[in-house]
């Protein structure tokens, strides 16, 4: 039965409370293969950015005071691209200059080269108008960044912006956190192709693609049968191969319930058994050894509800992520009293109106129901004795990531 039942914050703290303070292994992959991965360490920068005195413009660089005294121009006496090294330029003499070159010791000033006159028969350029200030168009050494600073914090998701910039330092490889391994156990007689009045396991892929969005890897293991015995070994082999376990079904009351009992038998202690929340009250969080095991309900939409508040967060955290999941705001379009002592998920919609987010219900047949998450957009979560009422602000759980 549910008794010693704890509340969602409760749960929440501690499942996170479980989480290994450091994981050691790591691996080390190209920049290729960073996308989605975790930073396992600090990224410093090995040089300054940009790492010299460089050209904002494709033009000429000069002695600013050279050319102010020099009213017929001054003469050009070559061109430096990106890539040259170029030499000091001689006192009163100009250099024509590509963006990205290096400024040559010499020259404090650019200017871009339709802003000067050439003359051709001379070889002197000058501004067409206006000089230029002293500095002008010069990116300076280290403007962007220093050597030494920190571009990339140890715990951070990698994307395309953390890729440029350990690219741009001439690295090749980079140190990311090992995926934590999942099990994945679903259990049931009705699962079973050939059962009398057969159910499809949709659980598991349902679950796989959920660890997989958080960059963990899972294994499915099926226990098609509701034989205590049988779903015993497979949690005891699912168990000494994962990190984590997760089993779907076979939480609740009924006779043929045994996932927990199963767990006890090889050695699990309850965390907590049944969460005020809804849907997804079964809830149970088992551990042994330091590894958890989390025991979500059968029902697919509250399996789902129950990953997603749970599961992706401890896994998030076990894996090292500094930034857990981004809530979005809104303003909510209708009134939600929620049950005495309990949380509920809402499934709702976003849409954009004219004060940002119109957040709106979107009706469930229940905690079966998975179509109900194509046609959301987000989770409402609205806490015990905290009714929600038209016009208020909320934040949302987006359903997707991108
Ligand atoms: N007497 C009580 N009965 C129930 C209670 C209760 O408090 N007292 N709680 C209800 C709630 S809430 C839920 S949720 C379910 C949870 O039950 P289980 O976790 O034991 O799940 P099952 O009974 O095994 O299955 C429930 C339902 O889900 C379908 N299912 C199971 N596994 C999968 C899968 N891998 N893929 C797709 N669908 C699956 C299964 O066929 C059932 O239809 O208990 C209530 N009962
Ligand atoms: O709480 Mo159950 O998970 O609603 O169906």
């Amino acid at each position: 039965m549910f008794t010693g039942m704890v509340d969602y914050a409760t749960a929440l703290q501690l499942i996170l409370a479980c989480v290994a303070p450091e994981r050691e292994h790591h691996d080390v992959l190209p920049l290729s293969q960073l996308s989605g991965r975790i930073a396992a360490q600090d990224i410093l920068a090995k040089e300054p950015r940009p790492v010299a005195d460089i050209s904002a413009m494709d033009g000429y660089a000069f002695s600013h005071a050279a050319m102010a005294s020099a009213s017929a121009g001054l003469p050009v006496v070559g061109q430096s691209v990106a890539g040259d090294m170029p030499a000091p330029i001689p006192s009163g003499a100009a250099l024509a200059i590509l963006t990205g070159s290096r400024i040559p010791s010499g020259a404090d000033c650019v200017m871009a080269g339709e802003r000067m006159q050439y003359d051709e028969h001379t070889g002197l350029v000058k501004p067409l108008q206006t000089l230029a200030a002293q500095g002008a168009n010069i990116r300076k050494a280290g403007e962007e960044f220093t050597q030494g600073t920190v571009l990339v914090q140890r715990g951070q998701v990698l994307d395309w912006r953390h890729i440029a910039l350990m690219a741009s330092q001439g690295m090749t490889h980079g140190h990311v956190m090992k995926p934590i391994n999942v099990a994945i156990i679903a259990n049931g007689a009705e699962l079973a192709p050939d059962a009398a009045d057969s159910r499809t396991d949709s659980n598991t892929p349902m679950l796989a693609a959920m660890v997989a969005s958080v960059g963990a890897e899972s294994q499915t293991y099926q226990v098609y049968s509701d034989d205590a015995e049988e779903l015993e070994k497979a949690l005891s082999k699912a168990w000494n191969a994962a990190d984590v376990i997760v089993t779907t079904g076979g939480i609740s009351v009924g006779n043929t319930d045994n996932v927990l009992d199963a767990l006890k038998n090889i050695g699990a202690e309850t965390v907590f058994r049944g969460v005020k929340i809804r849907p997804g009250k079964p809830l149970s969080v088992m551990q042994r050894a330091g590894k958890l095991a989390f025991c979500l309900p059968g029902n697919p939409g509250a399996s789902a509800i129950c990953a997603l508040a749970f599961l992706l967060p401890y896994l998030r955290a076990a894996m090292g992520k500094s930034n857990g999941m981004t809530l979005q705001p809104g303003v909510v379009d209708f009134d939600f009293n929620p049950v005495c002592d309990t949380t509920h998920f809402v499934p709702v919609r976003c849409l954009p109106s004219q004060n940002g987010w119109q957040i709106s219900h979107v009706s469930s047949v229940g905690a079966s129901d998975i179509r109900v998450f194509t046609q959301a957009t987000a989770l409402l979560r609205v806490d015990a004795e905290k009714p929600v009422v038209s016009g208020q602000v909320c934040w949302v759980l987006p359903l997707q990531s991108r």
